[in-house]
């Protein structure tokens, strides 16, 4: 394993997209040995709970713990409070929810760590538009005026002022995220599709390899490995794109 690889991996977070722990714990064998992040989102999460991150710790993985919080800031404060006690690398909240919501996300932080100082910071970004979201439907649906990209770029530049780590956006906004906010803000980009994989529901995509030209911190990737016949075969063809990149 050589740097470059250990470097591009840790950068590919997987989305354990599973309906219980028996299933993502199948997938965890598959890619055993290869130092990715893993991301556990609301359907891991609402079934296999606080037990299946203390778990995914104990074997040594960086966890994204992704339940997009959005609510009122005294709740965001303890939301957060209690996620960083669970030991997680990474968690979001959506930058709709406000400056105010923010900064209470990084108050629950702050608590959490000064009750137990074994505990380390972990990075706290904010979801800009979903990369479900397109232009139509940013416009007619949601009603909200002007370019998926303009859009994206006042929630990334909101979250910097309230002082957090960076966003999650589409890879074809990583570079524009760049240019507004600084290359050490981080950005977190899911929709990702290798050629010639089904694109799903997301609307904004690109590949690995222009993910990572493009300026992306760190790529999401669910189901172009957890619905590949050999998600190892998958996951690595991915690590190696980015590589090249
Ligand atoms: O916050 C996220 O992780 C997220 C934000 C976003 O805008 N779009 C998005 O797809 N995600 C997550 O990233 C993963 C993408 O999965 P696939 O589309 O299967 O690769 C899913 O777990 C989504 O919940």
């Amino acid at each position: 394993m050589n740097e470059r690889y250990t470097e591009m991996a840790g950068r590919l977070i997987v989305a354990l997209d599973y309906p219980d722990a028996d299933q993502a714990s199948a997938l965890l064998q598959q890619l055993e040995g290869i130092p990715c992040y893993m991301k556990v989102g609301m359907q891991l999460y609402y079934a296999a709970g606080p037990a299946f991150v203390r778990d995914l710790k104990t074997r040594g993985y960086k966890v994204f713990l992704d339940l997009k919080m959005h609510d009122i800031p005294n709740t965001v404060k303890g939301g957060a409070e209690s996620i960083t006690r669970l030991g997680v690398d990474m968690f979001n909240v959506h930058a709709a929810g406000g400056k105010d919501m923010m900064e209470a996300a990084l108050q629950g932080v702050d608590k959490a760590l000064q009750s137990d100082p074994s505990l380390s910071k972990p990075l706290v970004i904010a979801v800009t538009q979903l990369t479900s979201t397109g232009q139509e439907m940013l416009n007619r649906e949601i009603g909200i005026p002007g370019t998926v990209k303009d859009a994206v770029i006042r929630y990334a530049k909101l979250t910097q002022a309230a002082g957090l780590d960076g966003v999650v956006a589409s890879a074809q906004e990583s570079g524009d995220i760049a240019a507004a906010c600084g290359s050490e803000f981080v950005t977190v980009t899911p929709g990702i599709r290798p050629a010639g994989s089904d694109q799903g529901d997301q609307k904004r995509v690109l590949t690995p390899g222009n993910a990572i030209r493009n300026g992306s911190s760190y790529i999401v990737v669910g189901r172009p490995i957890t619905m590949a016949e050999k998600p190892r075969e998958a996951a690595e063809q991915i690590i190696k794109e980015m590589m090249g990149a």
